[in-house]
């Protein structure tokens, strides 16, 4: 299972274009600070209340990302890293 980091992502990836739009959320371009390297950054809203029509559930969010670690193709996108806040979960993604 991928750990969920509790920092902040912008200390780590400075926050760049955005690429696109899901249903829970934008996805955009961010560069690694350590290595200036360039990845997709999948910000998800978090359902906060049961029957909130607002956000994704968070076991949703836990079972993407147990598939996008557990399975390795050419046609599917790495998982880099996962952060998560009060408020969102953010998936870093190859770009
Ligand atoms: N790894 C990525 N690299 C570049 N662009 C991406 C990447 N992931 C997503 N995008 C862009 O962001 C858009 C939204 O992606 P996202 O996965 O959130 O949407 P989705 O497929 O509608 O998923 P969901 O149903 O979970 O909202 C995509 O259509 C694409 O343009």
């Amino acid at each position: 299972m991928a750990v969920f980091k509790p920092e902040n992502v912008e200390d780590f990836y400075e926050i760049g274009e955005v690429l696109g739009s899901g249903h829970f959320g934008q996805v955009r371009q961010v560069s690694e600070r350590t290595s200036g390297t360039c990845w997709a950054a999948k910000f998800l809203k978090i359902r906060k209340t049961a029957g909130s029509r607002l956000g994704v559930e968070r076991s949703s969010v836990e079972k993407e990302v147990q598939i996008l670690h557990t399975v390795q193709h050419a046609n599917i996108v790495t998982l880099k890293d996962v952060f998560e806040s009060r408020a969102e979960v953010v998936l870093i993604l190859e770009l």
